[in-house]
């Protein structure tokens, strides 16, 4: 299997947020290339929750785009997440953003994930450690970040992942 290079996005807003961002972090520990500052984002979509913290990952292995998909699920099942509303509070979200040379229809496996290029919560740390980052069909991330609004974004730097 060819090596793929993909950027992950995680997000907790119940429970033990940090707590569940490590676990991510430690399960994606072998294939580890960079790990984003911690940021604290107003909920968008359904905003009567508690604020996320979110982070972005980028990982490098021997693991196709559907790979990296079930070692996200993976996770989030060990944090005990509970599927239930559309957008809602969960322990832990792993989302696959991109996966380099990757797009994909398939709505079990959206490539790029379809909302990347409009969330501040996955833009602003992947610009962290990719500044040149770019969303396939959308463009730079830094021009997209532009354009948003990036007042319920804070980065708490009193939180590390690494
Ligand atoms: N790029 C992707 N990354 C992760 N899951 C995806 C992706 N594209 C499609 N999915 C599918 O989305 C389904 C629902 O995922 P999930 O419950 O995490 O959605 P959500 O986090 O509420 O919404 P969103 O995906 O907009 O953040 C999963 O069953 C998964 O197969
Ligand atoms: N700020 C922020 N808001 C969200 C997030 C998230 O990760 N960050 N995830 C959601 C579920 O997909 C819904 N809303």
């Amino acid at each position: 299997m060819p090596v793929t290079r993909a950027v992950l996005s995680l997000g907790s807003n119940l429970g033990d947020r940090l707590g569940y961002l490590r676990m991510a972090v430690d399960g994606f520990a072998d294939v580890l290339v960079a790990v984003s500052p911690v940021y604290e984002t107003a909920p968008w979509g359904v905003t009567d929750q508690d604020d996320f913290l979110n982070a972005v990952l980028i990982v490098s292995g021997d693991v196709d785009e559907w790979g990296w998909l079930r070692r996200g699920q993976a996770l989030e099942q060990a944090a005990g997440r509970v599927r239930d509303r559309r957008w809602g509070p969960r322990t832990l979200d792993v989302d696959v953003v991109t996966v380099d040379g990757v797009r994909s229809t398939d709505p079990e496996l959206l490539l790029p994930h379809p909302g990347a290029h409009e969330r501040a919560s996955v833009l602003v740390p992947w610009l962290d450690v990719e500044p040149d980052a770019a969303v396939p069909g959308h463009g730079l991330a830094r021009d997209l970040v532009a354009g948003l609004d990036l007042a319920g974004v804070t980065r708490r730097v009193d939180l590390s992942l690494v």
